[in-house]
């Protein structure tokens, strides 16, 4: 899973990564420090996971993991290719879903490109960037699905009427989320636009404050999108402490939980899915991603493809009852390991071993 980390230029993007993944991609008071994309492997850390490997004896613990993607500062213009535009934009091309952050501290010492801190018009210039590109994507694909609706294709005519509401919500600023594309339309064959990936806005709030100014919860409400408030200088101080440090300066500042496992927590949330494990005494227990309503049959595919080309069956136990049995034969006394075909809809929490030929 891949997300972005967008925003306008020394909006605190930077710091956010590092405090991700203590990387270190440089963060300096100078726009534009970011001009590669940086990837960051973040692992999801799981209580359950580690409960799991205890009680079973696992050999080690393998965590899911989300790519987290250090995009450069975005201006004014960059659907022209101003700045480093559409470099950007086909760095967020690549993405599942956006982390934009959004700055909202008042710190004089730290230059804002426009010379003042605003919030929502920090936020409108980023998304009227991303229209803009979805905008030209959206007329162009119209011209050529104009003609072939006029030969009758249902899935065209049914493309054509989506395009024409979505460039008609661009117009108005509206994101792409918020005109979700009909079923009957050829997913492979249309546009896949910027502005309907989903977004997670990161409010990038002074030291001790842990709220989403009222501004910007609205903004995210009116445009089917989430947010969270973290200081991103804050969060990469503390990345930098060791675990005991970083609780006790916390407690000091008034932050209780990290505002990397909200960043983290918020991605799951937005890319809907649900978390699944595998575990077994002597070998690895590993906690894994799915979205939600998808099947133990396409679960078996995360794992590998051979699992799910071979599959048979699946022996499915929730986490907390495999935990309470104290492992797999007790569960299977008590009835809480079931055995499931291809079409059972995996819960978050399942562990499941899956039975295959190959
Ligand atoms: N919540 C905050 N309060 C005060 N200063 C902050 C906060 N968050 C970040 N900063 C400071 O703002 C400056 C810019 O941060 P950063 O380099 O992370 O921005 P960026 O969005 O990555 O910029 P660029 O677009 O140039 O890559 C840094 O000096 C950083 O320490
Ligand atoms: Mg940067």
């Amino acid at each position: 899973m891949k997300i972005g980390i967008v925003g306008m230029p020394n909006a605190g993007k930077s710091s956010l990564f590092n405090a991700l993944t203590k990387a270190g991609a440089e963060a300096a008071n100078y726009p534009f420090t970011t001009i590669e994309p940086n990837v960051a492997v973040v692992p999801v850390h799981d209580e359950r996971l580690d409960q799991l490997a205890e009680v079973i004896g696992a050999s080690e613990i393998v965590a899911d993991t989300i790519d987290f993607h250090d995009i450069a500062g975005l201006v004014a213009g960059a659907h022209k290719g101003e700045g480093l535009g559409n470099q950007f934009l086909s760095n967020i091309r690549e993405t599942d879903a956006i982390v934009h952050v959004v700055r909202c501290h008042g710190d004089d010492n730290v230059i804002h490109p426009e010379g003042r801190v605003d919030p929502i018009a920090d936020i409108e210039t980023i998304e009227t960037e991303l229209i803009y590109a979805d905008l030209e994507q959206a007329e162009k694909r119209l011209e050529r699905v104009v003609r072939t609706a006029r030969g009758g294709d249902k899935a065209a005519i049914a493309e054509r009427a989506w395009l024409e509401q979505l460039i008609a919500g661009y117009h108005e600023g509206k994101p792409a989320r918020t005109s979700p594309m009909p079923d009957d339309v050829d997913r492979g064959q249309t546009v896949q636009p910027l502005t309907a990936k989903p977004v997670l806005f990161v409010a990038n709030v002074d030291e001790g404050d842990s709220v989403v100014p009222a501004a910007v919860a609205q903004h995210a409400e009116a445009n089917a999108a989430k947010a969270v408030a973290i200081s991103s200088r804050i969060e990469a101080e503390l990345s930098e402490l060791d675990d005991d440090e970083a609780a006790i300066m916390r407690e000091e500042l008034g932050v209780e939980e990290s505002g990397l496992v909200r960043i983290v927590r918020g991605a799951f949330d937005l890319l809907e899915l649900n978390t699944f494990f595998t575990v077994g005494s002597g070998v690895r227990a590993q906690s894994w991603h799915l979205k939600r309503g998808l099947t133990v049959w396409h679960a078996a595919g995360e794992i590998h493809t051979d699992i799910q080309q071979g599959f048979v069956r699946a022996e499915v136990v929730n986490w907390a009852e495999l935990i309470d049995a104290g492992g797999y034969s007790q569960a299977r006394d008590r009835g809480t390991l079931r055995i499931e075909g291809r079409d059972y809809v995996m819960q978050d929490g399942d562990v499941i071993t899956v039975k295959h030929t190959n």
